[in-house]
């Protein structure tokens, strides 16, 4: 009965389902995400650039939701060290940040010069980080550009960028290799892609006239442009990080990907196919280059002369460029077959001839959270994690991300703000699904919680709120657990 109640067997003495840290594989990390552009501020501090966030949340703030941006963010460029003090309170083994490539190359290329203010910050976060004992995993890229290179060459959108990507990793691997164990090259550059390129939702804001309101762009043609140019510099830089490197940092390198999981709308063949096609444009549009050295078939078929074509050097060299893979899941969809539009309005978010939705039939896939796209479905974690390891050769996998957003209740008491009882609720439900996935066989060796802190969501600017911790941002951006935190306290408990 002790035992039980201890949770020692999955159940409390209530008999509800718990779950700890030693139901995990011994050596299982535990972590929290975070990106520079939302976290940092010091905007113009230390000496570094402007990147495209910072170009597009002042050049449109119409399309931020409350016109907010990062300048100042959750003051992390300041506040790094009490960040550190709240994954150590709560016992997290690991932090992955990313490293912002204009603070550390103001002017984008190696030539412009190395920012030594840039390189003192994160050798400052990175020693502070390693003081309590949290490993540092490192993102080189989470889609905050140069500004510099946009003006230059287009940024992403020329093969120019795969060259002066290559330069930044160096300098990161050079500046921090000899305590960053574990490097994560991009971030989801397939939303890089779509929200940057197709929708213009993102920076840099480019889109069709048709899909948005851009002042340029082709959202039939630059989302496969710019993930090909991704694709190339995370294999290239892949290749110097082994060759010149990993032997002397004795380091792993990967990418993180993201992908929702995708059921059929309807038992119809069409939807079916719907739902696979959705997992090919989200998911296969990386992971098959990576595992085979091709682009999916369906892509390749419905997209036609507009994907860009892997040569043979170019597919050998993407083939295998990888120790690990993180996955970054959040919800699943619903998918139902949607006609191609007319020829003339093709884009990545209608090549996939799929209709995306959390609801079917007025009854929703799980309870909803703030952001519209955001169902709650734990399940899809683990039919995500069984798919990879079918159909992909059940590489090594890290989830990168994972997390749910209340909104940003202005009128909300701090105290009640504080009771996020629906994260708690998220976060327990996704660990056993994990869980359950890896007992059958899933290659999953650590999982971070997104976010540690409240923070910039993008397009959402500050309206939800995705962390761990409250931030006030009426009040110098202070830290506050919620209730969660302490939750996650106890799951990871290391003497329980
Ligand atoms: O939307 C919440 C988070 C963002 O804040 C991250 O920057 C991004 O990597 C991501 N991908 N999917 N969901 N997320």
């Amino acid at each position: 009965l002790v035992a039980v109640a201890s949770g020692a067997y999955g159940y409390d003495a209530a008999g509800t389902r718990t779950i700890s840290r030693r139901s995990f594989p011994q050596g299982f990390v535990f972590g929290t995400s975070s990106s520079s552009y939302q976290y940092e501020g010091g905007v113009k501090e230390g000496g570094k650039g402007p990147s495209i966030w910072d170009t597009f949340t002042h050049q449109h703030p119409e399309k931020i939701a409350d016109r907010s941006n990062g300048d100042v963010a959750v003051d992390s460029y300041h506040m790094y060290k009490k960040d550190v003090e709240l994954m150590n309170d709560m016992g997290m083994d690991a932090y992955r940040f990313s490293i912002s490539w204009p603070r550390i190359l103001p002017n984008g290329s190696l030539s412009g010069g190395i920012n030594r203010e840039g390189v003192n910050y994160y050798n400052n976060l990175i020693n502070e980080l390693l003081s309590k004992r949290v490993q540092p995993y490192v993102t080189i890229f989470h889609w905050d550009s140069p500004q510099a290179l946009e003006d230059k060459y287009g940024g992403f959108l020329s093969p120019n960028i795969v060259n002066d990507f290559k330069d930044y990793a160096e300098v990161c691997f050079k500046e921090f290799g000899d305590r960053v164990k574990h490097w994560i090259t991009f971030n989801q550059p397939s939303v890089f892609s779509s929200g940057g390129y197709d929708t213009g939702t993102k920076a840099p804001g480019r889109c069709s006239p048709w899909e948005g309101k851009c002042s340029a762009g082709d959202s039939a043609r630059e989302p496969y442009i710019v993930g090909h140019h991704q694709l190339l510099a995370h294999a290239e830089t892949v290749r110097l990080y082994k060759e010149k490197y990993q032997a002397m940092q004795n380091g792993k390198i990967g990418i993180t990907l993201v992908s929702h999981w995708f059921l059929p709308f309807s038992r119809s063949k069409l939807d079916a196919t719907a739902a696979k096609y959705s997992l090919d444009f989200m998911l296969g549009w990386f992971m098959d280059p990576l595992i085979r050295g091709e682009y999916p078939s369906s892509m390749k078929g419905l997209v036609g002369n507009r994907m860009p074509e892997l040569t043979k050097e170019e597919s050998e060299l993407v083939k295998g460029s990888f120790d690990f893979i993180g996955i970054n899941y959040y919800t699943t969809n619903y998918a139902n077959h949607a006609p191609p539009s007319n020829g003339l309005n093709a884009s990545y978010s209608t090549d996939s001839q799929a209709n995306l939705t959390g609801v079917r039939n007025g009854v929703p896939l799980g309870p909803k959270a703030a952001s519209p796209w955001l169902y709650i479905y734990p399940q899809g974690l683990r039919e995500l994690l069984l798919y990879v390891k079918e159909n992909y050769g059940n590489p090594t996998i890290y989830i990168t991300e994972n997390g749910v957003d209340e909104a940003n209740n202005k009128t909300m008491p701090l105290q009640e703000a504080l009771k996020d009882n629906t994260r708690i609720y998220y976060y327990r439900t996704h660990l056993l699904a994990l869980l359950s996935a890896i007992r059958d066989g899933a290659n999953v060796k650590g999982y971070f919680a997104w976010s540690l802190l409240d923070n910039f969501e993008w397009a959402n600017g500050f309206t939800v709120r995705f962390g761990l911790h409250f931030v006030d941002y009426n009040d110098g951006c202070k830290r506050y657990p919620k209730k969660s935190a302490r939750w996650f306290k106890e799951f990871l408990e290391k003497s329980a």
